[in-house]
């Protein structure tokens, strides 16, 4: 099997792929961008595609729930894994001056107090990940860079780690979806199992969040997430992310949602594994 992930080796998306799927048989194939990694699993040139979605301390992941909700069809997250994530500083050598500092956003969003602290004056520069971060300030090191990273990233590219665990707080978790027309086999301990519905609702329907939410509400659905995020329209135009517990078939509340005039996508039903 071939699994898409966020390249290059070593980032944190490798290190799911490398737990979700261990057998030497499969083939865990890198690219540049998380939408490349999404469009190629829709070209068919990957089996599962493993992209991250939400992190607890800098929530979303942006590029991936609006690709999925606004350009996507019928991808399914057909499971959920979350890694406990450590952000590392790393650079060519210990004692250099840093005047610059790569990493992906996120990344970057979860160090910011520990970078204003101790690096008000570097420059701040995102890149599409944090292990391409890495490789890049390894490629150039006569540049006074660091990158922030995982510690295999440090290892993978002959970095020196020089401030472990700059995160905001200890507890730092990122969720990532695999994307798949099946349900994989995978050899991590289960936690829960979920469903994402993104909902779009009526024009002029005073109450229209309220009435949707009290469908579930009614139903006994138990609510993990909700988020609204822009629909690119028009300002004030948005689209609702609802994370649930999953409670066997769910069709008679998307047919209510449907009827209030609610329009659902169903973007999976997913067991939540633990790394
Ligand atoms: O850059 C990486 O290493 C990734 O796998 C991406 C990503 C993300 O997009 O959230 C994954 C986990 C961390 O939260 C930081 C970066």
């Amino acid at each position: 099997m071939k699994i898409g992930f966020l390249g290059p080796k070593a980032s944190f998306t490798y290190a799911v792929a490398q737990a979700a799927f261990p057998n030497v048989s499969d083939e865990l194939v890198a690219f540049d961008t998380i939408t490349e990694v999404i469009r190629n699993y829709e070209q068919g040139l990957v089996d599962f595609a493993i992209v991250p979605v939400e992190n607890s301390i800098e929530g979303s992941v942006h590029q991936t729930v609006d690709y999925l909700f606004l350009q996507a069809e019928n991808i399914c997250a057909q499971a959920e894994i979350v890694q406990p994530i450590k952000q590392q500083l790393m650079a060519t050598s210990a004692d250099k001056p840093i005047d610059k500092i790569f990493s992906h956003p996120q990344a970057i969003a979860q160090s910011l107090k520990y970078l204003q602290q101790h690096f008000p004056n570097a420059t701040i520069e995102s890149t599409d990940s944090t292990a391409y971060a890495a490789q890049f300030i390894a490629q150039n090191s006569a540049q006074n860079f660091a990158a922030i990273a995982p510690s295999a990233s440090a290892t993978e590219y002959g970095l020196t780690i020089i401030a472990r665990d700059i995160q905001e707080i200890d507890e730092n978790f990122t969720r990532f979806w695999l994307l798949g027309d099946v349900k994989p086999q995978i050899p991590l301990p289960i936690e829960t199992e979920k469903m994402t519905l993104a909902l779009t609702l009526p024009d002029n329907l005073p109450g229209a969040l309220y009435k949707a939410l009290k469908i579930f509400a009614d139903f006994g659905v138990d609510l993990t997430k909700i988020e609204s995020r822009p629909l690119k329209t028009f300002l004030g135009e948005y689209f609702f992310l609802i994370d649930a517990k999953y409670s066997g078939d769910y069709q008679y509340l998307v047919n209510a949602l449907e009827r209030l005039g609610v329009t659902v996508k169903n973007l999976g039903q997913y067991r939540v594994y633990k790394m």
